[in-house]
C-alpha cells in the first residue's frame, strides 16, 4: 500500500523531522532542488550534454525556494538561467530567502511580467510559483505568464511539486488556468492531486524523489491501491467448489442478458467456486444457448428469489447489470431486506432504480453490499454531493472526488466505489483507496461498454470467496485495470475475464 498525502499531512512530515533535529528545512530544500535537477536530466537527456538555457519563475513561498536552487545547480553546470520572482524578496519565507540571495549573489531577478515577453526562447521552463501551498486562483502576471507557457513554446515544462494552479488535495484547477507541465517532480509521496481530476492532465510524467523524510502513517487510510499480496488469490488444495463460494448473478428479460452474462464469467474466473445466473423465462434460452461453467436458474420475480435464497450456500450477489429498473426495485428489495442480508454488489440498474428515492436505498443496505455507481449513478443517488463537486473550485483545499466518496460511504452505509481514472473506493468507517489507472497503469481501452459489468463481476467473485467489502473492491478494481493494461489496444468487455488468468500469474 502507497500512502497518498494531503498539503497539511506533508507540512506535518517535514515539521516533525525538522523538529527532531534529523534535518534542517534548507538541506530539504537543497534535496528537492537536486532531485529536480536529476529527475529532468532523466527525463531529457538531450539537455545533458552541452549547457542550456532555462527560464525558472519562482513564486512567493518555499516552491520558489526550490525554483532558485534548481537555477542555482543549472547555472553552476554553465546553463544560462533567467529567473522571474513573482512576489516581494523580503517577504519570502526564511529557507526561500536564503536561497534567494544565493542566487542574487550569482545573477539577477526579474518580475514576472518579463517572462512572458519571448525575448528569451528556454530548453526548459521550470515552473516554481506554487505548490503545495496555493490557497487561491493564479491572478495578475502569474496568471498571464502561465497562459502564455500553456499556449507558447514551453515544450520542456517542469512542475515543482504540482504544477502551479492545481489544488493539491483535489487535483482541481482553482480557478481556470494551471501550468500543463510535462513533467512534475514532488517529494517524499505522492499528493493527492497527483491522481485526482485534472491532477494527471496537468502533471505530465509524474516522479516522486526521495528526499531522506522517513515513511510516516498519519493519514486516516488514504492509499493508492496496489498489487495484492500473492498469497491471497490462490486455492487451497483441498478446498472443494463450495469452499470457494457460490455466486448468484441477476439477470434481465430477453435481449438484455449480455451485462449479467460478463459479470458472472468475471465472477467465475476470479474463482467463485459456482456461479449462477438467475434468469427470467423470456431470456432461459438466450442465456442457455451462451453458457457452459456458468450455472442458470430460472427466477420470474421477489418471490421466487427469497425462495432461492434458503440456499446459505449462495453466498454473494450481484444486482444491476442488464436487470432493467422494474426488475431491479422490486428484486433489491428481498435481497436486502431480508434477514441475513448477504454479501452484495449493487451497479447499474439496481442503482438508476432508486434514482429518485436514494433514502430508499440507503435505509435497506448494510455493509457488506458494495455500490459501483459512474459518475451518472453517483449524481442520482447522491445529488448534494454532486452539487459541491461541481460547484467552482476557488479555495484550497477545494471539495476533492475522496471527500464525496467518503461522504457518499457514510451516507449510504456501505462500500461505494466511484469509478473513473481516478477511481476512489471508500467504506463507512474511512477507509478509502484510490485506484488510479494514470501515468504508468493507464487504461484508457477500459472506456469500452460492459467493462463495467465485469468489474461488478470481479467484485462479487472475490465476495463469494469470502473478502470483505472494502478489499473486494479495491483488489477488483486493481485487477480489472490490469487487465486492461495486459490485454491492450482493441480491448473489448469479453476480453477483461479472458485476461485475468495471465494477470493472475503474474502476481
Ligand atoms: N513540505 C515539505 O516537506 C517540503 C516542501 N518543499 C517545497 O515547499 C512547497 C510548499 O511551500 P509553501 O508552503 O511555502 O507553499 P507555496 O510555495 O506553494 O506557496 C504558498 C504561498 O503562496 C501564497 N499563495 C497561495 N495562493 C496564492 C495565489 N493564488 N496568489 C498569490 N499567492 C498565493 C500563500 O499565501 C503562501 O505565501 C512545496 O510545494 C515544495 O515545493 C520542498 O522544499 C521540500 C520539502
Ligand atoms: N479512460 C479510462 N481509464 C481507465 N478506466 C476507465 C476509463 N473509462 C472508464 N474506465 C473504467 O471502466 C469501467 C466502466 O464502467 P461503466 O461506466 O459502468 O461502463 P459499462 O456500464 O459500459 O460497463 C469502470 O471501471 C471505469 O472506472
Ligand atoms: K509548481
Amino acid at each position: 500500500m502507497k500512502e497518498l498525502l494531503t498539503a497539511a499531512q506533508m507540512r506535518a512530515i517535514e515539521r516533525a523531522a525538522i523538529e527532531s533535529g534529523e534535518v534542517t528545512g534548507l538541506e530539504l530544500m537543497e534535496r528537492a532542488g537536486r532531485g529536480v535537477v536529476e529527475a529532468v536530466f532523466a527525463q531529457w537527456p538531450e539537455l545533458i550534454s552541452a549547457p542550456q538555457k532555462a527560464m525558472v519563475l519562482c513564486g512567493p513561498g518555499n516552491n520558489g525556494g526550490d525554483g532558485f536552487v534548481v537555477a542555482r545547480l543549472l547555472k553552476a553546470r554553465g546553463w544560462e538561467v533567467k529567473v522571474f520572482l513573482y512576489g516581494d524578496p523580503a517577504r519570502l519565507p526564511p529557507d526561500a530567502r536564503v536561497n534567494c540571495e544565493r542566487w542574487c549573489a550569482m545573477a539577477g531577478l526579474a518580475p514576472p511580467d518579463r517572462a512572458r515577453e519571448g525575448d528569451f526562447a528556454a530548453d526548459l521552463y521550470v515552473d516554481a510559483l506554487f505548490g503545495i501551498g496555493l490557497t487561491r486562483p493564479l491572478e495578475g502576471a502569474a496568471l498571464e505568464c502561465i497562459r502564455t507557457w500553456n499556449t507558447g513554446r514551453a515544450a520542456r515544462t517542469v512542475a515543482i511539486d504540482l504544477p502551479s494552479g492545481l489544488c493539491s488535495d483535489s487535483g482541481r484547477r482553482l480557478g481556470d488556468a494551471a501550468v500543463r507541465a510535462a513533467l512534475t517532480v514532488s517529494f517524499h509521496a505522492p499528493k493527492l492531486g497527483h491522481h485526482l481530476a485534472s491532477g494527471p492532465e496537468h502533471c505530465g510524467r509524474f516522479v516522486v524523489v526521495d528526499i531522506g523524510l522517513r515513511p510516516v502513517s498519519a493519514n486516516g487510510g488514504l492509499t493508492l491501491v496496489t498489487a495484492p499480496g500473492a498469497g491471497c488469490l490462490t486455492k487451497s488444495a483441498n478446498a472443494h467448489k463450495y469452499s470457494n463460494g457460490h455466486a448468484l448473478i441477476l439477470t434481465g428479460g430477453a435481449g438484455r442478458t449480455g451485462a449479467a452474462r460478463l459479470a458472472a464469467r468475471g465472477a467465475l474466473r476470479i474463482g467463485a467456486g459456482l456461479v449462477t445466473l438467475a434468469v427470467p423465462g423470456s431470456a432461459q434460452q438466450e442465456v442457455a444457448r451462451q453458457i457452459t461453467a456458468l450455472m442458470l436458474q430460472r427466477l420470474e420475480d421477489g418471490a421466487e428469489l427469497a425462495a432461492l435464497l434458503a440456499d446459505r450456500r449462495i453466498n454473494a450477489l450481484c444486482l444491476g447489470p442488464g436487470l432493467g429498473v422494474t426488475r431491479a426495485r422490486e428484486l433489491v428489495e428481498v435481497v436486502c431486506g431480508g434477514a441475513e442480508p448477504r454479501p452484495t454488489v449493487l451497479d447499474a440498474d439496481a442503482l438508476t432504480a432508486f434514482g429518485d428515492t436514494p433514502e430508499e436505498l440507503f435505509a435497506m443496505l448494510h455493509e457488506r453490499c458494495v455500490l459501483t455507481p459512474h459518475a451518472g449513478e453517483f449524481a442520482r443517488l447522491f445529488p448534494d454531493i454532486v452539487d459541491k463537486l461541481n460547484a467552482p473550485a476557488v479555495k484550497g483545499p477545494a471539495y476533492s472526488k475522496v471527500d464525496a466518496t467518503r461522504v457518499a460511504a457514510r451516507q449510504a452505509g456501505c462500500v461505494v466505489l466511484f469509478k473513473g481514472p481516478d477511481m476512489v473506493i471508500a467504506a463507512p468507517d474511512g477507509r478509502c483507496g484510490v485506484n488510479s489507472a494514470q501515468y504508468d497503469r493507464a487504461a484508457p481501452w477500459l472506456a469500452t461498454a460492459g467493462s463495467g459489468d465485469v468489474l461488478a463481476g470481479f467484485i462479487t467473485g472475490l465476495l463469494a470467496r469470502g473478502f470483505d467489502p472494502m478489499r473486494a473492491a479495491e483488489t477488483a478494481a486493481w485487477l480489472h485495470v490490469e487487465c486492461a493494461r495486459s490485454f491492450g489496444p482493441g480491448l473489448i468487455a469479453e476480453d477483461l475475464p479472458e485476461e485475468l488468468p495471465k494477470v493472475l500469474r503474474g502476481l
